[in-house]
């Protein structure tokens, strides 16, 4: 697990407790910031099976922090190990207030919510990556690409039943993992903050200030980080945090990736294993790992690790699966691109296409970004790449259903939780006055309105550029 303190400095590695269910993982912590860690720059003994292996894998593929882009931090080399002892005690004190805060994509409640929520999702600048000098076009771009996509959106939320059911499930695993920690004897209230739809950050933070909780542990819902899902939701929770007295000097430390985790491997493995038994010969079933893509820019100029993660959680989950004797052929492909840009390659509709006409015969699809049922699960491969698959030769299709409240899922992100409360930490010097502030004067604001709505305009009138513009973007 990756932690990290929400902060607007270069950010301290933090901090992964070792236990018997934690994989051990390579991370470094800065001394200055958490003076009461040891630290080991050793890598941790384990037992001999998967996890020392996996370990060394971890180091060398985590990537280097290129500043200013995914704009925190990432773990080099060196495990820290807690004193957990000196911890614990003071989590029953009268005083402390323990937080956990869920963040998540959100999705529309209702058909009317999808316009507006696609606004949402194409004015955040972490997923349309504009250059510093159009960022003034970004939500008129956001309006104009929300309401052409809006139309196809709309159908695929209509064929599940009208809505995204992430909030639900999000909540439901709020809950379930509040009632985890009490298992525990963690006394916790769990939060969820969605990027693009209600319960939206803000709301979610601002029922953490009227709890008076003391201490934050930041949770994504994504195993696997990106600049475009954790990324873009710590850079708000950043934001926030950074402009607010009482919010700057809450201790708060943020996973930011988990993928790796055991508890979370086995529970992924248990799910595999289990669909295969449907099949009826088992081992001859293709293993297909389909992940939400990203654009290829931000793996390779933006240093995004997602694709690593990815391979490296999918290399676990089979080690996993080969120690329980299951050996079956995988491979991984990326769904859900949209636009005209490359997404990572390669796709799962060609990928499908291609197994078929190879002569595959049973496959098993398991989305292997998400944690929850949501639309690109229920309706992008429930729906279409079902079909797809089925008129490209696959006779057997199958597909494992997302983790949402698996009962040993949910105790590992618990333990996750524990793990990181020792390391968090308020941010000390808060500096208020970002250039983004600056930035965000109403007059610059109207400008830049003006001008974007010119543009979009101008852009909706020619029809050709239009027609052009929409068989590429949508
Ligand atoms: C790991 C998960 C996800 C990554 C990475 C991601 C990147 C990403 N997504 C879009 C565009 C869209 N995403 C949409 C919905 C959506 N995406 C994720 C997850 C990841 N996205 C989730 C959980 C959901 C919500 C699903 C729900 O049930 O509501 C949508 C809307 C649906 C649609 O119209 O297809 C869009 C659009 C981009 C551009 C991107 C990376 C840059
Ligand atoms: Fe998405």
């Amino acid at each position: 697990m990756e932690a990290v303190a929400v902060g607007s400095r270069i950010l301290p590695q933090i901090s992964v407790h070792q236990n018997s269910e934690t994989l051990h993982h390579h991370v470094q912590l800065n001394p200055s910031f958490v003076n009461t860690t040891k630290l080991s720059v050793d890598r941790c003994s384990s037992s001999s099976d998967t996890k020392n292996s996996v370990s060394g894998g971890l180091s060398l593929r985590l990537p280097v922090q290129r500043k200013g882009i995914v704009g925190r931090t990432h773990c080099s080399a060196g495990v820290c190990m807690y004193p957990v002892g000196a911890f614990e005690s003071h989590y029953h004190s009268d005083e402390e207030k323990i937080g956990v805060l869920l963040l998540n994509l959100g999705g529309p409640d209702t058909l009317n919510d999808v316009q507006p929520f696609l606004f949402n999702l194409f004015a955040d600048p972490d997923i349309i990556r504009l250059p510093r000098l159009f960022r003034f076009l970004q939500r008129p771009l956001a309006q104009l690409i929300s309401v052409l996509r809006a139309p196809k959106s709309k159908e695929g939320y209509a064929s599940i039943g009208g809505g995204s059911p992430l909030r639900k499930i999000t909540d439901e695993q709020a809950n379930a993992l509040k009632s985890a920690l009490e298992v525990k004897e963690v006394s916790a209230d769990v939060y969820v903050a969605m990027r693009y739809w209600h319960p939206f950050t803000e709301e979610a933070v601002r029922q953490i200030k009227r709890d008076r909780i003391t201490r934050l542990v930041v949770l994504p819902l994504y195993p696997q980080y990106s600049i475009s899902t954790t990324g873009s939701s710590v850079r708000v929770l950043q934001e926030m945090f950074r402009n607010d007295a009482h919010l700057s000097r809450l201790p708060v430390a943020v996973i930011q990736s988990w993928y790796q985790r055991q508890g979370y491997i086995r529970s992924m493995a248990d799910l595999i294993e289990k669909e295969l038994q449907n099949f009826s010969n088992p081992e001859e079933v293709m293993i297909f790992f389909s992940a939400h893509g990203v654009p290829v820019s931000y793996v390779e100029n933006a240093g995004d690790p997602y694709r690593d993660q990815i391979e490296e959680c999918i290399f676990l989950i089979m080690q996993e699966l080969k120690s329980r004797g299951i050996g079956n052929d995988h491979t991984l492909a990326y769904q859900s691109r949209v636009g005209p840009v490359q997404w990572l390659k390669p796709y799962t509709d060609e990928v499908l296409v291609d197994l078929g006409q190879r002569g595959v015969k049973s496959l098993l699809a398991v989305p292997v970004s998400f944690v929850s049922e949501h639309i690109e699960t229920l309706e992008e491969i429930d729906m279409e790449y079902r079909e797809l698959a089925l008129e490209s030769g696959i006779v057997n299709w199958g597909r494992v259903p997302a983790l949402n409240c698996t009962p040993s899922f949910i105790t590992d992100l618990a333990e996750a939780v524990i793990e990181a409360l020792p390391s968090a930490m308020a941010i000390s010097n808060s500096d208020t006055t970002t250039s983004d502030n600056a930035e965000n004067g109403f007059v610059a604001y109207a400008v830049k309105m003006v001008f974007g709505s010119i543009f979009a305009f101008l852009l909706l009138l020619s029809p050709k550029l239009m027609s052009a513009f929409k068989s590429r973007v949508l």
